[in-house]
């Protein structure tokens, strides 16, 4: 699956940009706030008015303090997936919870230095584990190998049937890095700049998906 990112966007024609991608599996949306990341992007009303604009799923990434209060009204408005940081709460579970009785999977993302095994135990309250292989806040940044450990280890709890759960991974996803994502066993991509930045965000998503399902070495999981 290849979710490209609005981070990456003209912010100023969403709905055309949604549509240069329509082939695309989700629309990864990048919700920042300037305190959890040094960054600010777009907020509820914005994903509202994409919702209108695109048939494309929306994946909403809540980089965002307090995701408690926040995220279920993502959720409430239609958005398909919605998931917040490990580093943002203390009551995962909960919002987690939330999250699903307001209609949407629920996503638990953990940035490129926290460590997957304290969240091992919960996971099986998410459906997607976005694991980050650059430090949120900013999209054109270098893809940190060493996350594709977390990658690995959580599928291979999904391979042995212990977890269902969608493994996607963002930041620094393209033509050269997508492969060693895909072999670790990750089932969705995040890509920025590798698709708005080409002539043909199409074909790129095209070119994307191909490569990854080419060293893929197990068939994608629909949730
Ligand atoms: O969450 C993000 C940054 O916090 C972006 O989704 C991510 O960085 C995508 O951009 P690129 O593919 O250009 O790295």
């Amino acid at each position: 699956m290849i979710a490209p990112s609005i981070l990456s966007a003209d912010f100023a024609r969403l709905a055309d940009e949604a549509a240069a991608v329509a082939g695309s599996d989700w629309l990864h949306v990048d919700v920042m706030d300037a305190h959890f990341v040094p960054n600010l992007t777009l907020g509820l009303p914005v994903v509202e008015s994409l919702l209108k604009a695109t048939d494309i799923p929306l994946d909403c990434h809540l980089m965002i303090e307090n995701p408690g209060r926040w995220a279920p009204p993502y959720a409430e408005a239609g958005a398909y997936n919605v998931t917040i940081h490990a580093e943002a709460t203390d009551d995962p579970i909960s919002v987690a919870r939330d999250i699903r009785a307001a209609g949407a999977k629920a996503g638990l993302s953990v940035k490129p230095g926290t460590p997957i095994e304290p969240y091992l135990e919960i996971l099986k309250e998410f459906d997607t584990l976005l694991v980050m292989s650059v430090e949120p806040g900013f999209g054109g940044q270098s893809f940190i190998p060493d996350v594709l450990s977390k990658a690995r280890a959580v599928r291979k709890l999904v391979d042995s049937g212990e977890l269902t759960l969608i493994v996607e991974i963002d930041g620094g996803i393209n033509t050269d890095t997508v492969e060693a994502a895909a072999e670790a066993g990750v089932d969705c991509f995040v890509a920025g700049s590798a698709v708005y930045g080409a002539a043909d965000p199409a074909e790129a998503v095209r070119k994307l998906r191909a490569q990854a399902a080419a060293v893929s070495p197990h068939l994608t999981l629909a949730v």
